[in-house]
């Protein structure tokens, strides 16, 4: 009988593997047919993996291509493919030139050509071609202010997408009359795929007007020639695209319940888009867990209770940790002295904020172990120190970049352990 502790890291293991790039992409392209005049865009964390996925498996019907990826996240040449690494989260130089290539490439085909065109998360930053008018160093100062200004990802690129040539399903409208297939890992919540890489081939759902919503919501102050970008509108329809999402926060989920259910656990999935502040959603994360400790309701145990999604931290100390430690550090409050209980909870890219862990897993024992080592928690989330809480004592998961990046897992474990130690 293996610990709720190494049941809780094969959930993680298998989950992940399940959303992969390389699998991801393969996977779907046995269902398509996309002729033999393939031309392959890859933008992304995740390029690298996924243009290598689709050129093993198209093999020379790959006709030229061209990847763009953040740095050091390429792995060495790809037959026939121009590899290159750009800034991320800010775009450099490297971006415009790359993202040139691409253009060229997607410019000069035909109706007989098919665009693959492979989207990861950070795409924003890795493909990107400002519209007339406006500089690199322009849309550096637009970005740098919009990531801190607390603006949601959608706020964001909402914004982003206007003063690109390439956003906003700009991209598909040069490569028409080819046709598109775009095969997406989304890390949106909610998958909305005008988004995710500020959906260069994809309808937007955005307006000008909400645009300046997002302006006043948020204060920005913008030169008049951004201002004047901004009032540009984007495509609403594009009639040579197909995009197919491969890979997302929700698939991730979905494994972890078939993974758990495997393994004898009643599973559920409570929710997909998780979003609240991290220290708030570990506390009610708490409160689910002592509801199946103490009423074993609303599952019947063993049971696993799955959410997913990004929550978020305000950072005001000066400690070192991530949403996903955070989470878990607030969750081990909660369930002090239960028994038979686990919470962890990790980003699926395999980073958790600006650490080397991907998150964190605690159980009843986890607070007074704490005590124990002089560690006050309520210190430790006030200092949004939860990495060294954690690793102090032994509760921080350590998987590796794993090449995916669809946002993060949460899940509760709960054995038939019958009483709460007093
Ligand atoms: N000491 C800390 N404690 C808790 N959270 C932190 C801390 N430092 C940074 N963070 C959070 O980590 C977030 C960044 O997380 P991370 O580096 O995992 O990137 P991400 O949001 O997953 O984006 P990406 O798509 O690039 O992976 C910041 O937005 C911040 O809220
Ligand atoms: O690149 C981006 O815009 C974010 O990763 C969301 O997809
Ligand atoms: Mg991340």
């Amino acid at each position: 009988m293996k610990s709720l502790r190494e049941d809780a890291l094969r959930i993680i293991e298998d989950s992940i593997s399940s959303v992969l790039p390389e699998r991801a992409v393969e996977q779907e392209l046995r269902k398509l047919d996309l002729g033999d005049k393939i031309y392959l865009v890859a933008i992304g964390k995740a390029a690298w993996r996924m243009a290598k996925s689709a050129k093993d498996c198209l093999k020379d019907k790959v006709k030229g291509g061209v990847v763009i990826t953040k740095y050091g996240h390429s792995q060495g040449p790809i037959e026939g493919l121009k590899i290159y690494e750009a800034g991320h989260p800010i775009p450099d130089e490297n971006t415009i030139s790359s993202t040139k290539e691409a253009v060229e490439l997607a410019k000069g085909l035909s109706k007989d050509d098919t665009v693959l065109f492979l989207v990861s998360g950070g795409g924003s930053a890795l493909f990107e071609l400002p519209v007339d008018g406006v500089s690199l160093e322009d849309i550096k100062n637009v970005t740098d202010m919009l990531l801190r200004c607390g603006a949601n990802i959608v706020e964001i690129n909402a914004i982003r997408k206007r003063m690109s040539q390439v956003k906003g399903g700009r991209f598909a409208l040069m490569a028409s009359p080819a046709k598109v297939y775009s095969l997406v890992l989304s890390d949106v919540l909610g998958d909305r795929l005008d988004s995710i890489a500020s959906g260069p081939a994809y309808p937007d759902s955005t307006t000008v007007e909400d645009v300046r919503k997002i302006i006043r919501k948020y204060d920005l102050k913008l030169p008049r020639h951004i201002l004047q970008s901004l009032s540009e509108e984007t495509p609403k329809s594009l009639d040579n695209v197909e995009t197919r999402i491969i890979g997302s926060v929700s698939k991730v989920c979905e494994s972890a319940k078939n993974v758990a259910a495997s393994l004898g656990y009643n599973a559920m999935i409570l929710t997909t888009t998780l979003d609240c502040e991290a220290s708030e959603a570990g506390l009610f994360l708490a409160a689910i867990a002592r509801e199946e400790v103490e009423k074993e309701r609303p599952l019947k145990r063993p049971c696993a209770i799955i959410l997913g999604g990004e929550t978020v931290v305000h950072v005001k100390g000066t400690g070192k940790g991530g949403r996903n430690q955070e989470l878990v550090l607030s969750a081990a409050r909660g369930i002090k002295n239960c028994t038979g209980v686990v919470i962890a909870s990790v980003g699926t890219d395999g980073t958790d904020g600006p650490t080397d862990a991907a998150g964190g897993i605690v159980d009843g024992r986890t607070a007074t172990l704490l005590e124990e080592a002089g560690i006050d928690i309520d210190d430790a989330l006030n200092d949004n120190d939860s990495y060294h809480a954690l690793q102090k004592v032994n509760s921080l998961i350590r998987t590796g970049p794993t090449g995916t990046n669809v946002n993060d897992l949460i899940f509760i474990l709960c054995d038939e352990t019958k009483v709460r130690e007093n």
